[in-house]
């Protein structure tokens, strides 16, 4: 037998009618009473908040994170799965990959159509979820959603309200689950994870402002008023903004606030390719180029650096390996399949 936390925090997957509109209501034990677990499998429900997930925040998702690792402090427990709405889905699950250094999986799921609706994928997503948490090892935190298994890092909610929601536009998914099981692609390239911020710990103010033509430094400078400790600005292109942006994040930073370039653009890595206010010079203004990183998962890497670490320069130390494109790769061998489920 093995053996599945599942920790349900509410989403479309756990949400009904109300009359006027969706929200999320049940529980995670009717949630998983919807469709089937797969044999061998014995799973216990923690239900630790009901909430839909644009409505999150990072207590939330700091109390997500350490009901993982309580989860996992059970030796035999073989994996995780969360069930969450897709909205911000991408955030908590990169969120709890940062922390991650278990070799058990933690796999995120959810469902674009609510638990009441006759032909939803509420049920496929949560058994195929259930399959990939006995099956990975050393995979961190996945989606699973529509058949594929994705690594966190660099996973985006693509449609509104397709089933084929998520996908990572700048690589292909790890795995696929058909026919009831899990066969393993790509390898994702794992970082030593985060020490693990206290419980209740204060949460840091991080903002993310988008750039786009005829933009001034207001709404990036009303961040810096209104206390944020880290900004990630939203640059177009390959993360280019204008000189007066530029010029309000060499204060910013000077005024120790942590600055990260992503880009609006669906695909493809920030590089430092343009000055004028390109990403040459909000590199050289001390902004940090968050790769391939889009941009709410690019706010998270900088809230988790900060939670993890006391101070402005530990932080950035971090920030940095966080965002390194090509941290050492662990050997092939640390990947396996467990045998014997699903099959
Ligand atoms: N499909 C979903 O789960 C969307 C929902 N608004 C949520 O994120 O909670």
């Amino acid at each position: 037998m093995r053996h599945v936390v599942v920790i349900s925090t509410g989403g479309t997957i756990a949400s009904r009618w109300q009359g006027d509109g969706y929200a999320a209501e049940a529980a995670g034990r009717e949630v998983l009473e919807a469709g089937a677990v797969p044999q061998d499998v014995e799973v216990r429900v923690v239900d630790l908040f009901t909430v839909n997930s644009s409505r999150l925040t990072t207590d939330h998702q700091l109390r997500l994170l350490h009901a993982v690792h309580d989860a996992l402090a059970d030796p035999e427990v073989d994996g995780v799965v969360v069930t969450h709405g897709t909205d911000t889905l991408e955030e908590s699950a990169f969120f709890v990959d940062l922390f991650h250094g278990d070799r058990r999986p933690v796999v995120f799921t959810g469902a674009q159509q609510p638990l009441d609706a006759a032909d939803g994928d509420a049920a496929g997503n949560l058994y195929d979820a259930l399959l990939t948490a006995v099956s990975g090892r050393d995979i961190g935190a996945v989606i699973v959603f529509a058949g594929q298994v994705f690594a966190a890092r660099g996973t985006v909610k693509r449609h509104t309200v397709n089933a084929r929601a998520f996908g990572d536009p700048d690589g292909p998914p790890l795995g696929r689950v058909e026919f009831g099981r899990v066969s393993w692609g790509r390898r994702q390239p794992r970082r030593a994870p985060l020490p693990l911020p206290e419980r209740g710990s204060a949460t840091p103010r991080v903002d993310i402002v988008m750039h786009h033509s005829d933009a001034d430094s207001v709404l990036f400078d009303a961040a810096v008023s209104a206390g944020a400790r880290g900004i990630v600005l939203v640059g177009t292109g390959a993360g280019n903004a204008n000189p007066e942006i530029a010029d309000a994040v060499r204060r910013a930073v000077a005024g120790g606030v942590r600055v990260a370039v992503s880009t609006r653009v669906a695909a493809g890595a920030v590089a430092p390719l343009y000055t004028g206010g390109g990403a040459v010079d909000l590199a050289a203004a001390g902004a940090l180029l968050t790769g391939t990183l889009k941009p709410g998962q690019a706010r998270i890497a900088v809230l988790a650096a900060l939670l993890a670490t006391g101070d402005a320069a530990s932080a950035d130390v971090e920030l940095r390996r966080l965002l390194d494109t090509a941290p050492k790769t662990a050997p092939a061998s640390e990947l396996y399949l467990v045998d014997g489920v699903g099959h």
